[in-house]
């Protein structure tokens, strides 16, 4: 069976998120997950790991501004500055936390603006991070985001990433591969991971259940078939669980919903 990693962001909202490792160490998690630790000092998350004995798998690089609906900026142009700062800021968490891959938006297409033309951008962008992390011995990592929960985002099929991490040409710049977006935009799933994982350029994987994105065993995806082929095509990476509860905030709600969660 692959390895799972409780994603913080999404699992234990019955809890504040500094204490979310803590439940995630009880429910017998050795690796954590999240979208964005820049509220809290990287020290302070580092103290959760070293105490809950967890090891930090995958986290995002600063995004932009969320509340205002940004999801990125690395096919922006215009914001390189920014773009560049936020890789450094995601470095340096990165080193303290001793994560060995980071997440990199790649934000929505302006309405005005035709998203071939930002291809460009997007993979210098994406050159000049790889370049940095790889420094730093850190893989950066593009997902394609379904857009139906993400409408306009610029990436959003598997084909699309893998063409632009050839084209770019950085060993550490891989596909971060969120089954649940894959089922809503592609489906085929098993034929999705026979055709990827074999290029070795599939450096995350992620699950939830479908339509709701609720635990992976409530839905219309069979995954414990999916975790079996992950076996066989010798998957040795984390399985991200990045879904909302479906008891939510209820005390005890993720707790009593990992009966998927293969031990
Ligand atoms: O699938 C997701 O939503 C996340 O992996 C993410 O990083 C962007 O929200
Ligand atoms: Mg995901």
């Amino acid at each position: 069976m692959p390895q799972f990693a409780a994603n913080l962001s999404m699992l234990y909202p019955e809890h504040a998120f500094i204490d979310r490792f803590a439940a995630a160490a009880a429910d017998g998690f050795s690796a954590v997950e999240f979208l964005f630790p820049y509220a809290l000092p990287a020290a302070d998350l580092a103290a959760q790991l070293q105490a809950h004995g967890l090891r930090q798998v995958l986290f995002n690089a600063p995004p932009g501004d969320w509340e205002a609906g940004e999801r990125g900026m690395a096919c922006l142009p215009g914001r390189e500055a920014e773009f560049r700062d936020g890789i450094q800021r995601a470095l340096d968490y990165a080193q303290t936390l001793a994560c060995p891959r980071i997440h990199v938006m790649a934000g929505i297409v302006p309405t005005d603006q035709d998203r071939d033309k930002l291809l460009p951008r997007y993979e210098a962008n994406l050159a000049w991070a790889a370049e940095q992390a790889a420094a730093a011995g850190v893989d950066v990592l593009i997902e394609p985001i379904n857009s139906r929960d993400m409408p306009g985002y610029f990436l959003s099929r598997q084909d699309q990433a893998h063409a632009i991490v050839q084209a770019v040409g950085a060993a550490n710049l891989k596909v971060q591969m969120d089954l649940y977006h894959c089922q809503i935009m592609e489906g085929d799933l098993a034929m999705q991971l026979r055709r990827h994982l074999p290029t070795g350029r599939v450096g995350h994987i992620q699950i939830a259940g479908v339509p709701e994105r609720h635990e992976p065993d409530q839905g219309e995806i069979n995954y414990p078939y999916l975790f079996a082929l992950l076996d066989t095509l010798g998957y040795t990476g984390h399985v991200g669980c990045e879904y909302r509860p479906r008891r939510g905030a209820v005390a005890g709600g993720t707790s009593a919903g990992l009966g998927w969660l293969p031990r």
